[in-house]
C-alpha cells in the first residue's frame, strides 16, 4: 500500500515516510510482522469507548481500541490520548481497528483532582505552548512563570498576551514581561485576540504541522484566540456540527483542528488550566538559577527564611536574585510539594494490590467499556 505521507505530515506526522532507526522505526516494524498494512494515524478525540482518529485516507473516524488500553488499572500514560500517533487497520467508513500506540516525542499532562490517578494525561506530541494572559486585572508575571515551569520537554512556549488593543499600560506590561523571559528565550508577543491580522503574529509558530495547544486561566481569551485562529466560530464546548462523509450533520467533539496555515490546534476543555502535578522538577524547569544557589544554603532543608548561612537570602541582599521571583519560587515549590502530597496519598491504598470490588469494577466498565 503506498502512503501520501505529506497528507500525514499535514497532520504532524514528523518524518518524511516510514522511520527507518529509532523508537518509532522498531515500534512500526514490530507491528508490521503482524499487520503489514498497519498504517499511521493520530488521535483527535476520545471517546468513552475508543478513539477518532486521522489518518492520510479519511478525516475523524472511529478506531476501535485495544483490550488492553480498556484495562482500568493501566497506567494513564500508557493509554493513547489526543495528539497520539497509533498504527491501524482497517477502512476508515468502518472495521477500523487500533494496533499499536507509538512513543510520545512529548506530553502535557496536569494534575486531575477527584481521580484515582495523580496525574493525568491530556495532550500528546505538542510542538508549541500558548500561554495566554490578559493584559488586563488579570495580568500576573509570577503566574506567568509557574505556568512556564510546567511546560516541559521539546515544547516550544510563547506568551501570548491578549487585550493589546486596551491596553491601559501603553505597552509597559508586555515590555516587563519581554525583558523577564528573555533570558529563558521565550518570545512574549501582544495581540488583540479578536483580529486576525494581529493574531497573525503568531504565524512563526504555526507552520505546517506543527501541533499547538493554547493554555491559560479563564477569561484570558483562550476560546476567542481558537477562534481567530479557526477563522471561524465554534462553540465553547467544543462541540461542533459538521457533516460526515454521507453528508449528514453530526456533533463531534474533536479535539484537534487543522488550521488554515496548516498548523495543528489541539483543544479539550479540560486541559486548558495548568496546574502542578506534584512531579516537577522546578531545578530543571525555568528556575535552575534559583535552585543552584539554594544549593548553597548550609542547611539541607533551609526554608530560606531566616536560617544562619541561607544562600538565597545572601544572593537578594546583594542584588544577584530577586526578591519577587524567588517568592514566586517558593511559592511553587509549595503547590508541587501539595500536589505530590495528594498524590501519594491517592495512590496510597492501591498499593496493597487489593481485589478491585464488584461495585468498583462495574464503575470502570462503564468508564472504560468492557474488555474482552
Ligand atoms: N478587547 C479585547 N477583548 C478580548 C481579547 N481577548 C479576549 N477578549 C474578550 O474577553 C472575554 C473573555 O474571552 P474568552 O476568549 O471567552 O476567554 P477564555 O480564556 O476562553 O475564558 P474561559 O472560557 O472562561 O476559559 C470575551 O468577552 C472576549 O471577547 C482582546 O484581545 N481584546
Ligand atoms: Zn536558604
Amino acid at each position: 500500500m503506498t502512503l501520501d505521507f505529506e497528507r500525514l505530515q499535514a497532520l504532524g506526522w514528523l518524518f518524511d515516510g516510514w522511520p527507518q532507526t529509532g523508537p518509532w522505526a522498531d515500534a512500526i516494524a514490530q507491528t508490521h510482522r503482524l499487520a503489514p498494512d498497519a498504517r499511521p494515524a493520530r488521535v483527535v478525540a476520545q471517546h468513552r469507548t475508543g478513539y477518532e482518529v486521522s489518518d492520510a485516507t479519511a478525516d475523524a473516524f472511529n478506531v476501535v481500541s485495544l483490550p488492553a488500553w480498556q484495562r482500568p488499572n493501566l497506567a494513564p500514560g500508557e493509554r493513547p490520548c489526543v495528539g497520539d500517533w497509533l498504527l491501524i487497520t482497517g477502512a476508515a467508513d468502518g472495521g477500523a481497528e487500533a494496533q499499536t500506540l507509538l512513543p510520545r516525542a512529548s506530553a502535557l499532562t496536569r494534575a486531575a483532582a477527584g481521580e484515582h490517578y495523580g496525574q493525568q494525561l491530556i495532550a500528546a506530541n505538542i510542538d508549541v505552548v500558548f500561554l495566554v494572559m490578559g493584559l488586563t486585572q488579570d495580568f500576573n508575571l509570577p503566574r506567568i512563570e509557574r505556568y512556564l515551569s510546567l511546560v516541559r520537554g521539546r515544547t516550544q512556549a510563547v506568551v501570548v498576551l491578549t487585550h493589546a488593543d486596551d491596553d491601559p499600560s501603553d505597552g509597559a506590561l508586555a515590555g516587563a514581561a519581554r525583558a523577564r523571559l528573555a533570558d529563558l528565550d521565550i518570545p512574549v508577543v501582544a495581540v488583540d485576540a479578536r483580529e486576525a491580522a494581529s493574531v497573525a503574529a503568531l504565524s512563526p509558530w504555526l507552520g505546517p504541522g506543527t501541533s499547538a495547544v493554547v493554555v491559560g486561566s479563564s477569561g484570558a481569551g483562550k476560546s476567542t484566540l481558537t477562534n481567530t485562529l479557526l477563522g471561524h466560530a465554534r462553540m465553547k464546548t467544543g462541540a461542533v456540527r459538521e457533516r460526515d462523509a454521507r453528508g449528514r450533520h453530526t456533533t463531534t467533539h474533536r479535539a484537534l483542528w487543522r488550521l488554515p496555515g496548516g498548523a495543528c490546534l489541539i483543544d479539550t476543555p479540560g486541559m486548558r488550566e495548568l496546574k502542578p502535578t506534584g512531579e516537577e522538577a522546578l531545578d530543571e524547569d525555568g528556575f535552575s538559577d534559583v535552585a543552584a544557589i539554594a544549593a548553597r544554603c548550609v542547611f539541607r532543608d533551609c526554608h530560606h527564611d531566616k536560617e544562619p548561612g541561607c544562600a538565597i537570602n545572601q544572593a537578594i541582599a546583594t542584588g544577584t536574585l530577586d526578591a519577587a521571583r524567588v517568592a514566586n519560587y517558593l511559592k511553587l515549590q509549595e503547590e508541587i510539594q501539595t500536589a505530590a502530597a495528594r498524590k501519594a496519598a491517592r495512590q496510597a491504598p492501591r498499593s496493597g494490590n487489593r481485589k478491585p470490588s464488584r461495585a468498583k469494577l462495574r464503575r470502570n466498565d462503564q468508564r472504560f467499556g468492557k474488555s474482552e
